[in-house]
């Protein structure tokens, strides 16, 4: 356990933890769902719950099961058919966990998200909420992305990211990500024969970036995606689990704290639920331009955004919305929710906020940028 009271064994104490089983995993050499692993997985995590640990899972697998029902054999390329497909594989995926979770007298309920479920911060409560409830009813919540009204521009595409989303919102313990591989190799197994395992890292060690790879054909992301997994759920102080789903019994063998697959630990302590939210945003709607006293009092002190320190705005925003922060050479230095529209943001940057009353004819707030609604962004 190492100073942020982490590692393999305090894992044994976690009591809340998001399963994510990823599409490679779930598919049965790409003629549709493995149904016998899939009871095999149910089964586990009714071990769990019979612990004690409430799981909440994250399940890939629509658009695979989706073309096996069509008599797909490659995945379609077009939106419209991989969203057709999505929505024909995504009843049988989960009447498929339905089946074995009620050999155990176990509920379960579909949960299909949106990015935008997400960075709506009333949606991101109603979701929190939703699925607490769930758990409060003894019900196994089973999410999925819903692909059927994403576009490229708004998907999460994987769904390890929205398995570490998922992991922040509910303030899981641990993000267990189940894969055809038994975790994540100092190079991709398939292509190097003698790669060999990460046991544990820190999540954010830049090792880890380098030596992950992408995905296979089935699976979206590969191991980038995992590791970034990783990164978004140290955020709530989860620490994430790469698994091969093959082995026997991994689940209760990871939360036991076995050394199985890699360990990727968070490194700091969790930062304030607000702000776990607002790392979790992908979707900016301006940039605004900070001085370079600005962006040392962000990053040193924990300072909030003064009108002063803003040289620039772009972009088309109302009071409320998400903007980046750049430094003068472009730089990503954080990340908030801003007090100000645009046009007014132009009229105070640079300006004291003792004349943002003469300027405006009304003082929203001091900071263009409370601390509270602020994220630095990593490097
Ligand atoms: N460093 C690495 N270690 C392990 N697997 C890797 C690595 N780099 C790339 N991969 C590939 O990532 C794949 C798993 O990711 P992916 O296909 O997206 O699966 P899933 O659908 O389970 O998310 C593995 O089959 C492997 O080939
Ligand atoms: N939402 C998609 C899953 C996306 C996907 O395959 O993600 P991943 O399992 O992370 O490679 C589906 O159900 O088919």
């Amino acid at each position: 356990m190492n100073e942020a009271g982490v590692g393999r064994a305090s894992l044994s104490a976690a009591r809340h933890v998001v399963v994510k089983i990823g599409s490679a995993l779930l598919t049965d050499n790409g003629q549709g769902l493995d149904e016998p692993a899939i009871g095999r997985w149910v089964d586990q995590i009714v071990e769990l719950r019979r612990a004690g640990i409430k799981v909440t899972l994250v399940s890939s697998g629509a658009v695979a099961a989706g073309m096996a029902r069509l008599g797909l054999t490659v995945r379609p390329e077009s939106l419209g058919e991989l969203q057709a497909a999505a929505a024909i594989g995504q009843t049988r995926l989960v009447e498929c966990y339905e089946e074995h979770f009620e050999r155990h007298q176990c509920q379960t309920a579909q949960i299909l998200l949106t990015h935008a479920d997400l960075s709506n911060r009333r949606r991101y409560l109603n979701a929190r909420s939703a699925i607490t409830s769930l758990h409060g009813f003894g019900v196994v919540p089973i999410i999925n992305e819903n692909d059927t009204v994403v576009t490229d521009e708004i998907r999460f595409g994987d769904n390890d990211t929205l398995g570490a989303l998922v992991a922040n919102l509910l303030e899981a313990d641990a993000l267990i990500i189940l894969t055809d591989q038994e975790g994540l190799f100092d190079a991709d197994p398939r292509r190097d024969p003698n790669a060999t395992l990460i046991t544990e890292a820190d999540a954010h060690e830049q090792r880890l970036v380098d030596v992950a790879g992408t995905g296979g054909v089935l699976g979206r992301g590969g191991m980038a995606t995992k590791v970034r997994a990783a990164r978004l759920a140290a955020r709530s102080g989860a620490q994430t689990v790469i698994a091969s789903g093959h082995q026997p019994n991994v689940l209760s063998r990871v939360v036991a704290g076995e050394c199985v697959g890699t360990l990727l630990t968070p490194h700091d302590a969790p930062i304030a639920a607000r702000k776990r939210w607002l790392a979790g945003q992908l979707k900016s709607r301006g940039t605004l331009t900070i001085d370079a006293g600005a962006a040392r009092v962000l990053a040193h002190q924990g300072s909030s955004l003064l009108p002063v320190g803003v040289r620039a705005v772009e972009g088309d925003f109302r009071r409320g919305d998400l903007v980046v922060c750049v430094d003068l050479e472009g730089n990503r230095v954080a990340k908030g929710l801003v007090n100000y529209d645009v046009d007014d943001a132009r009229r105070i940057m640079g300006k004291p906020s003792s004349e943002i009353e003469r300027l405006l004819g009304f003082v929203e707030a001091h900071e263009i940028i409370h601390r509270d609604n602020l994220v630095l962004l990593d490097a």
